[in-house]
């Protein structure tokens, strides 16, 4: 991680401002999470507003994803209108260059008319077969050709769907039940993943859920992300008993924090010495970092490997994949059972295929990698000559910055950065015109479209908003 500029103000640490005033001058409660201190906005949000309160009466919370609703950074979401490459405009038509990117997917921009002629077309030809297509193997090919450890891929609907499957997989496969995952790694919603996890539960402070069953939370072992030695300690203490590994190669849902390679190597070598499967979830890395992933990145080959955001595209997709020897326990090759109506639907491996074809353009990740790299040496730039205590870093087109010297090298180090004026410059780079992820825990992501005249305007946003905080 790069660091900026050293400043002495005090930082301040998740779970000490309980309440989020809202710009309409209601108080939301932010479960323990941060809120931040927003001013009186200039933009005109009247329509956002009106929606979302509307929204607020029927879905819990107003949103459909928990991250989405700003608790941590204060005021209410923009509500969405339409996006088109790098940008987004809202209900009440003001524009915004996209950092989020629908979380990942957008990695070619949003709306890129290849990606939709090709939806169009097969629109015409059917949505959802429920019987084998073969643009199930066109994808299947494209991903196996690509990633380092992939010999056979199933398709499923979400990373969620795809990391619960791999932990089914992981415990058949080696018939332990324990797993191992990080403090602050994010893997989808499932109840053995709701264990000191990172995103949105991070974002409100819930360190647990209520409604995962103490059985399914104890057989989650949890160590400290860059810390080989936590993880020793674990298999020394549970003998036999672990069935695998989880980790994101990259994490992004603490926010942007890169590993050691040396941390990687360490895992690959302790999981082949204690016989567990070592998987890397590349839901959010994935296509992202590299063509072949970050294990290619990194040059360290999981067993495993789950998948997602990128390869569908912008429609609902997952995957997981592996080792021939691993991958043919799954049903109806094998015993092990997942299933999905929807699994491998044409129209989503359409949008998969038509975004790996870009993606392996010549220059498409060079691009991602020197306009990301452009974007957070300016933010730091901008931190430094403001005074503001800043670090960060970027890897292809992924990235991020915390408010503190640094380095952050697990969740345990982000945690005690200034969340809450991330909130302020959150609320000031929405002022001009720009669309950050709602949570210091998350990563922000670039796409083929953003240009290095985005990349400025994004600077010098970034400078008045850090002059003014
Ligand atoms: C690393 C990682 N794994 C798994 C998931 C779960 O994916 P989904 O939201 O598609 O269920 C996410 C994102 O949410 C993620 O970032
Ligand atoms: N951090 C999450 C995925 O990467 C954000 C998406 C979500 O949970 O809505």
């Amino acid at each position: 991680m790069q660091c900026a500029a050293l400043s002495s103000k005090v930082a301040t640490t998740l779970a000490q401002k309980p309440v989020v005033a809202t710009r309409s001058g209601r108080k939301a409660v932010a479960v323990r999470a941060v809120a931040a201190q927003v001013t009186e906005t200039k933009l005109n949000t009247k329509r956002s507003e009106e929606i979302f309160k509307e929204a607020q009466e029927l879905l819990p919370g107003g949103v459909n994803s928990p991250v989405r609703a700003f608790k941590s950074v204060g005021g209410q979401p923009i509500v969405f209108d339409h996006v088109k490459g790098a940008y987004c405009w809202d209900a009440d038509n003001n524009k915004y260059i996209d950092y989020v990117g629908s979380w990942g997917p957008a990695i070619v921009g949003h709306a890129n008319d290849e990606v939709s002629d090709a939806l169009k077309a097969q629109i015409d030809k059917g949505t959802s077969f429920g019987a084998p297509c073969e643009l199930e193997n066109v994808l299947a090919k494209m991903v196996i050709d690509r990633v380092p450890s992939v010999e056979m891929v199933r398709f499923v609907n979400s990373g969620t769907e795809a990391c619960l499957s791999v932990v089914r997989l992981m415990r058949a496969y080696t018939g332990r039940e324990k797993i191992i995952k990080f403090t602050g790694c994010y893997h989808g919603h499932a109840d053995q993943f709701l264990v000191q996890a990172g995103s949105g539960v991070l974002t409100l402070g819930l360190s647990d859920s209520p409604g995962v069953p103490a059985t399914t939370a104890a057989a989650t072992l949890t160590a400290q992300y860059n810390n080989l030695e936590s993880v020793k300690a674990l298999f020394e203490a549970n003998k036999g008993e672990i069935a695998g590994l989880i980790l994101e190669p990259v994490v992004g849902n603490s926010g942007f924090i890169p590993p050691t390679k040396e941390f990687l190597q360490g895992l690959r070598q302790l999981c082949t010495q204690e016989g567990a499967v070592l998987c890397f979830d590349e839901v959010m890395t994935g296509f992202r970092i590299a063509k072949g992933c970050a294990q290619e990145h990194f040059g360290v080959t999981p067993d495993l490997t789950t998948m997602g955001k990128v390869i569908g595209g912008g429609l609902p997709v997952g995957a997981y994949g592996g080792k021939k020897e691993i991958m043919q326990m799954v049903a109806p090759a094998g015993p092990m059972y997942q299933a999905g109506t929807l699994s491998g639907n044409p129209l989503a491996m359409v949008a998969g295929i038509k975004t790996l074809e870009i993606l392996g353009r010549p220059g498409a990740y060079e691009h991602l990698d020197t306009i990301t790299k452009r974007l957070i040496n300016g933010i730091l730039d901008a931190a430094k000559e403001t005074g503001h205590a800043m670090c960060g870093g970027s890897i292809s087109g992924m990235f991020g910055f915390f408010f503190c010297e640094g380095p952050v090298s697990c969740f345990e180090d982000a945690k005690a950065s200034d969340t809450a004026k991330f909130g302020r410059f959150h609320r000031g780079m929405l002022e001009q015109g720009v669309y950050l992820a709602p949570s210091q825990f998350e990563a922000g992501f670039t796409s083929l479209a953003h240009t290095e005249e985005d990349i400025d305007a994004t600077i010098e946003a970034a400078r008045k908003v850090l002059a003014s905080l």
